[in-house]
Order: C-alpha cells, then structure tokens, then sequence
C-alpha cells in the first residue's frame, strides 16, 4: 500500500464524524444505530438488524434511558462543557472538579434504580476521563501532539452527543505470559502495519460491555507493558462500524426467555446489558484518532488511573440494590410475612450493604484531586475499597433477597401455564399470596428476583460485579500499594513508645 492508492479502509477523522447526525434522546439514539452494517453473530447466525433483535434489544433500551434521563432530569445527568460551550450529557462531561464526580456517581446509581441493569455508558465514561490526563502527560515526555487529538475527538463527540465503549481486556491467552510472549500475538491487540494515515490494529477485545451499541469504541491497553510489547502499546478511536470489526455477542443465563411469548418470565422485558468478543481484523485507525503509539511507559499509570474513576463507577451498582432491597420488601408484604422482626432485619441488612458501598464511592469522589492536564481523579484508595465491596455485597444482598422470596422463585411455573384454561386458575388458587395481592404481582415480582439474581441481569449485578474493573485481586494489589503500612507503623511505634525503628524507616 502506498501514499496514492490508500486502503478503502484508511477514512480521515472528518469524514467519519460527517456520518454522524446529532443525538436529542432516547428515540434518536436508537435510530442511530439502525442501518450500520455491522457485523454481528449470535446463535451461529449473523444478525440482519441488531436493534430489532429480541436478544439485543434491551441492552440498546437500557443505553437510550441515558439519553432519556438527561431530558427529564437535566440538572443531574447533563453539565455544562467548556469545550463546546454548552450543556452536555454527563457520560460525556470532562470533569472539572470533586462535585462533578460525586454528580456522576449519584447519576450512575439513579441509572440503576431506572434499569436495574448494567447501562454500559461508564466505562466509556472513564476512558474519556483518564484519557485526558494520559495524553496530555505522553505529550509532555514525549512532545506528541495527543492531547489535542484528544480534545478535538471529544467536541465532536460532545456535539454530535455520541456513546463511547471501552475496549481495553484482551483474551490475554497464557496468563503467566506477556503480550509479546504469546504464542499467538494477537491474544492482546498490537499495531499489525502503520500507514501515511494512520495505523491498523489486530486482536480482539473480551466481554466488552455495550461495545455493539457503542459509535465509536476506545481500544487501550490492558496491563503494563515493556520495551518488548512496544507495539501493544496503543490507543485509539475506532468507529462502532469500521471494516474489519466482527462482534460475536455473549450468552447470559436465562437469555432465550427474550424469545419466548409474553413479558413476565423475562422479569425484566424492557431492560438488559450486553457483553460481546469485539474482533479486530486489521482495522484502520487515522492518526487523528491515535492517543498512544508505542509509548508503553504510560500502560502502567493509564490503567492505574482508569481503575481509580471505573471501580468507584461501580457505585452504580447501589441503584440494583435498591431495587433489589424494594423487591425483596415487596414480596415480603405479597406474601405477608413484612411484620416479621426478622424480615425488617434482613432489609436494613440489605440496606446497610448497599449503602456502604455508596459511601466508598460518593467519599472517593469527594476526595477527588487535580491531575496537572486540569481533570480531577478520584481517590485512588477508596475507589478500590468501593470495588472491592462491590465484589462481595451484592451477593449477599442477593442472598437474603432470595431468602425473603421463598423457593417459589425458582419453582415458578411458566407464564404460560397461568394463562391455560386448566391449569392457569389452580395455579392462581394455589399461588395466592396475601388476599388483597393479585397472584400477577408475586408472579413479576419473583421474575424480577430471578432475573437479577440468577437470570440475564445477574450478569450485570453479580459477575459483572465480581470481575468488571478487574477481579478482586486486582483491587488487593492496588490496596496492598497505597495502604502505607510504614507510616502506620510509625503511629503504632510512637504511641507505644518502641521508637521509631531507623533501620526499617530508611
Ligand atoms: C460482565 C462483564 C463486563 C465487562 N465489561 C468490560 C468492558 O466493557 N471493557 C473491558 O475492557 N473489559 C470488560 N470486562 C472485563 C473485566 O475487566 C475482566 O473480566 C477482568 O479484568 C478479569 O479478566 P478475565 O475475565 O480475563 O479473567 P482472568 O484474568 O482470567 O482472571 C481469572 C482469575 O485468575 C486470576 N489471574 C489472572 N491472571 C493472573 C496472573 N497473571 N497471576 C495470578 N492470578 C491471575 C485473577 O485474579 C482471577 O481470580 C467485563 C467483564 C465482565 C464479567
């Protein structure tokens, strides 16, 4: 390939934003993604139209209540940009300061509480946000000019009112390996060629959440790199329909209820979230859409300071547990056991979980700092204590949830079966709760339970939970850096007046 007869692939940055309209709200947004030619598998099939598939569906509802949300409640989900001069949906604000994240973080639990559902807006959220430091400090080492590209994607994409996904696990092949290691070199994404215009990145991308409903898709390294990974050191913008992307969508549990007849087994029909394998088979990316070309130095801080804005991100996970604590009360009062001193005990238990992991959240935005780009960075401790906590409560919220259902929520028979001739009105004499409670309300209220405790959102609620942001242990080794045990050892030292041991300060 030469300068003259680009790849049909290698489309300039202007070009692209010119197939973009405007997004105002739900409805738009939705239309946005219609027509794509988007390569998709689900089933062993290739999907004609995603956003008409029974599957798909609810995830892309779930991204159109963001655009919703800032309609109806513009004081909470929208914030005033400086880019552009105007106001902004929050999941594409820069934030200026603490209070625009504890903002973020109260929007992201409302978001919860409309869904109960993983929306997948957050973690594009957090690579806009470390993206802003990131490029202005590569700049600095290096006098790259990535900063500026950065915030010239990021007008176009405030004013054209876009969703970004973020794309940063491999496959990673061989854990014990790295990226330059493997025996196949794309278990991590690499730059395969470099043009005049850009550069062509191959690999794939794991578990990306909302990648399918997403318009442009952020790749970015996954772990710290070496001189040897240099090629792996890469980060771009990728438009959601560039040639050469192959999404293969991911099962969740309980997800063919989605095809069935009726609402009230799906527990909940109108939302859902959505994980797929994103294949990049050689895709082209302009330099104008480049933020990192090698500089693998920088892989290390950037997923640190990703990890500190996504895992207090996970405080959205606090709006599920309202409706689960709102479930779990509910069915109590259909089955008339809410006077129950032990069942008001077991929700304030629920309660004390959910809002224990707000706390972490809403106390790592409030102790926010300004990175030298301008942008603030949550507090790095508390936002792993909050994902920390998140990989453990919910299961236990969970679990007393499940306990106040009774085993009815998984010996429930179909919503088919209640409405048969025969077998529908013993299955409504027999399934009556409390008198004054149509059988329907415990039937969709048990649905609802299963749903997000063993069913399609429970990929959102608890898995997500667990290794969303990086699997617990990830949070422990990051604890393990900041926790300063020698300065408390000096307090402990002092006070019980051994000294301050010289050797070991040292
Ligand atoms: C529902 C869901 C949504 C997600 N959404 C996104 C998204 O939008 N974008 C995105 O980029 N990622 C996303 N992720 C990916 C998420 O960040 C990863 O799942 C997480 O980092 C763990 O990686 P893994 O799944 O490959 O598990 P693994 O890395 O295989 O981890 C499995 C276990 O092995 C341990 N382990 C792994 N490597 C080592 C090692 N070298 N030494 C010792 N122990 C090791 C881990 O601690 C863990 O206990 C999502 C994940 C889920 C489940």
């Amino acid at each position: 390939m030469n300068a003259t007869t680009p790849d049909r692939r290698e489309e300039f940055a202007a070009e692209r934003w010119a197939r973009f309209r405007p997004i105002t709200d739900g409805k738009s947004y939705i239309e946005s993604l219609r027509g794509r030619a988007v390569t998709v598998y689900l089933f062993g099939e290739k999907v004609e139209e995603p956003v008409d598939h029974p599957i798909i569906r609810p995830s892309i509802n779930a991204l159109a209540d963001t655009y919703d949300l800032a309609v109806e409640d513009p004081e909470l989900a929208t914030a005033h940009s400086e880019l552009i001069g105007a106001p902004v949906n929050r999941f594409l604000h820069i934030v200026g300061s603490p209070q625009d994240l504890v903002m973020k973080n109260r929007m992201q639990r409302r978001m919860g509480q409309r869904t109960g559902t993983c929306f997948q807006r957050c973690a594009g959220l957090d690579t806009i946000s470390v993206l802003h430091s990131i490029t202005y400090d590569i700049d600095r080492k290096h006098g790259t000019t990535y900063h500026q590209r950065y915030l010239d994607f990021m007008k176009q994409a405030q004013a054209n009112n876009i969703i970004v996904g973020a794309g940063m696990t491999d496959p990673k092949g061989d854990r014990s390996k790295r990226p330059s290691e493997q025996a196949d070199p794309d278990l991590f994404m690499h730059v395969s060629r470099r043009t005049e215009r850009g550069l062509y990145v191959r690999g794939a991308k794991a578990h990306m959440t909302g990648g399918l409903n997403s318009h442009w898709i952020c790749v970015m390294p996954t772990m710290n790199l070496g001189p040897a990974d240099s090629d792996y050191a890469v980060v771009g913008m990728v438009p959601g329909d560039a040639e050469g992307l192959t999404y293969i969508y991911g099962r969740q549990s309980c997800d063919t209820r989605a095809l069935e007849k009726g609402e009230i087994d799906k527990g909940n029909a109108r939302f859902g979230g959505q994980e797929t394998l994103v294949v990049f088979d050689d895709v082209f990316i302009p330099w104008e859409h480049v933020l990192m070309n090698g500089e693998y130095a920088f892989a290390q801080e950037m997923v640190a300071r990703f990890t500190s804005y996504h895992r207090a991100s996970y405080v959205c996970k606090t709006g599920l547990g309202d409706v689960m604590v709102g479930a779990a009360a509910a069915i109590a009062e259909y089955n008339g056991a809410d006077q129950a001193s032990h069942v008001k005990d077991k929700l304030v238990e629920m309660t004390h979980l959910n809002e224990t992991i707000f706390s972490s959240a809403i106390a790592s935005a409030h102790e926010a700092k300004p990175l030298e780009s301008g942008i603030y960075m949550n507090d790095g401790m508390l936002a792993n204590v909050c994902k920390h906590n998140v990989t453990r409560f919910p299961y236990e919220i969970s679990r007393l949830a499940q306990d106040l259902a009774g085993g009815l929520m998984v010996t429930l028979p179909s919503e088919a079966d209640f409405e048969h001739d025969v077998a529908g009105p013993i299955l409504r004499k027999y399934f009556q709760g409390r008198a004054n409670v149509p059988v329907e309300h415990r039937q969709r209220m048990l649905r609802l339970i299963e749903n997000m405790t063993l069913g399609r959102n429970a990929v959102g609620y608890l898995t997500e939970s667990l290794h969303g942001a990086g699997s617990p242990q990830a949070q422990r080794i990051q604890i393990l850096r900041q926790m300063e045990v020698e300065r408390k050892k000096g307090y402990a030292e002092e006070l019980a007046g051994v000294g301050r041991n010289e050797e070991r300060a040292g």
